[in-house]
């Protein structure tokens, strides 16, 4: 999970102003304080993280908050908000439309990790069903081509370049064309990151830019420059119609939370960021999720999106139902551990599920996960049908346990551990009871079909009551216009 320090540090600081006997000023300041510390320490701009402060003082008001009111769920709420306000430009980025060509242009300086980016960029949409192309006009460093090319021919992705013709606006132009001609839908031109003077590379990515009329200019940058990613960002704004930013190495810097809000403050949105070296290891950024799996509230809709994606089409319905119906049975964590084991870096995973906090899948600490998983796995297999569909915590007796213990070769204790898990997750999973979940392809429907009903048996009562009741929780529904994003702010489930 990228920022993982960040979120953890975030998550304690609430856990510990809820551990109070009575939240008040002092309490609300310490905690305030700690994550203050905790944002500044990733790099946020002092300003920007000043304002968030006063603007939460401003938002809970302690006095207003009567005695018996979920005041922690609130001011959890408000930093939610802050943190949403903090990293979101309020811009939308343009989106590329399957079976239309669009054109994509990637800038971004030497070292950023932008032609490794364009391979990811290209090998996410091809999963998705796009015909991607990839164009390598950058004929200043040596070996660029080359590395395009290996990228692209381990991913599958054709590619086009020259190691004869020097003139990148050439090599731009006639890629394009050739790709237009073969129906290629996503035609991404890599550009040179490096120039002698910065000004000959602003003028090189203009005169490319003019020759190829891009829809969309993205701009990849380093996390590790934290907020100095402001003016590095505005510098190529000036020069070329920046329509979007792509983070990369948010995997191992802890700066990356100053990155991405200075490319807020520029009012450009990052679409995805890069959290490691291999393929697979590059995330959609999307605010409200993003915060909602850092502060370990997961991201439900998210998690569901991985699941339409890694479940074969003809087990979906049944799974879902299963789960919808807040029967989470053995039987089906075992189902989840394979597909979870099936759908990519693990961390990126589990950071979607309500109630695994940041700090549980730190960045190389997924090996230690995936052998965990394995070791669950074996002990499942020891289990009898009748142990593995039931939803009967009493039926795991402790003569069950150790005879699942010798036949998986493991420890009772192991045993022992796994039924813990188990139970923690059963218990977040049972909120979800009664979910509407609509089938693939209308994961936006997740929020049209998730009802004030459902709503309201996973929020506190204390907070319906807060809101206004079902009334009042319809009108909320109607102003954030995705329960998605409520999902994510109330916890989606979590079992906190
Ligand atoms: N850990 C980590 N490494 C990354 C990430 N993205 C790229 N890299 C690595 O960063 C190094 C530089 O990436 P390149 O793709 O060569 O990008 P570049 O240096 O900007 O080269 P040009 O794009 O040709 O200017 C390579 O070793 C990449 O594997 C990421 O998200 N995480």
């Amino acid at each position: 999970m990228v920022l993982a320090q960040l979120g953890g540090s975030i998550s304690r600081a609430i856990q510990q102003m809820s551990n109070a006997t009575i939240i008040d000023e002092k309490v609300l300041n310490e905690c305030l304080n700690e994550i203050t510390r905790a944002l500044l320490q990733s790099d946020v701009q002092f300003k920007l993280v000043r304002d968030m402060q006063t603007n939460i003082k401003k938002i809970v008001n302690l006095d207003d908050l009567a005695a018996g009111h979920n005041k922690r769920k609130i001011i959890q709420q408000a930093i939610f908000n802050e943190l949403c306000k903090m990293l979101d430009p309020g811009k939308p980025a343009f989106t590329p439309k399957k079976g239309k060509t669009s054109v994509v242009m990637f800038v971004g300086l030497q070292g950023s990790g932008k032609t490794t980016t364009c391979t990811k960029y290209a090998y996410y949409h091809q999963k998705k069903g796009w015909k991607p192309a990839l164009v390598c006009a950058d004929t200043f460093r040596a070996g660029a081509f080359d590395q395009l090319k290996q990228n692209a021919t381990k991913a599958k992705i054709p590619f086009y370049g020259s190691y004869m013709e020097s003139d990148p606006v050439k090599i731009a132009v006639e890629g394009v064309e050739r790709f237009k001609k073969e129906n290629c839908d996503l035609i991404i031109v890599d550009t040179s990151g490096r120039h002698k003077q910065e000004a000959a590379l602003f003028e090189e990515m203009r005169q490319v830019s003019e020759a190829t009329k891009p829809d969309l200019v993205i701009f990849v940058m380093d996390s590790s420059i934290g907020q100095a990613a402001f003016d590095q960002a505005q510098a190529f704004k000036q020069s070329v119609a920046v329509g979007a930013v792509i983070v990369t190495k948010m995997d191992g810097h802890a700066k990356g939370g100053g990155a991405l809000s200075a490319v807020a403050a520029t009012k450009s949105p990052v679409i995805f960021i890069g959290t490691g070296e291999h393929m697979d290891e590059f995330e959609v950024f999307d605010v409200k999720p993003f915060v909602s799996r850092l502060l370990g509230m997961g991201d439900w809709s998210g998690f569901m999106d991985k699941i339409h994606e890694v479940v074969p089409m003809d087990q979906q319905p049944e799974l879902l139902q299963k789960l919808s119906e807040g029967n989470f049975t053995l039987r089906i964590m075992y189902e989840q551990f394979q597909n979870i084991l099936k759908m990519g870096p693990i961390g990126q995973v589990f950071s979607m599920l309500p109630g695994f906090s940041a700090e549980l899948m730190p960045k190389g600490r997924e090996k230690e996960s995936q052998a965990k998983i394995k070791r669950y796995m074996t002990m499942m297999d020891s289990m009898t049908n009748e142990e593995l569909d039931s939803s009967n915590p009493k039926l795991m007796n402790e003569s069950r346990m150790m005879r699942i213990a010798r036949g998986s070769g493991r420890h009772i204790r192991e045993v022992m551990e796994m039924m813990e898990e188990y139970k923690r997750l059963a218990k977040i999973w049972s909120k979800m009871k009664g979910l509407k979940i609509p089938k693939k392809g209308e994961m936006s429907a997740l929020s049209r079909n998730m009802n004030a009903q459902h709503m309201s048996k996973v929020l506190p009562p204390q907070m319906l009551k807060q809101i206004g009741g079902m009334g009042g929780l319809q009108n909320l529904m109607k102003q954030m216009g995705s329960t998605k994003d409520m999902m994510g702010m109330f916890g989606g489930g979590g079992d906190k």
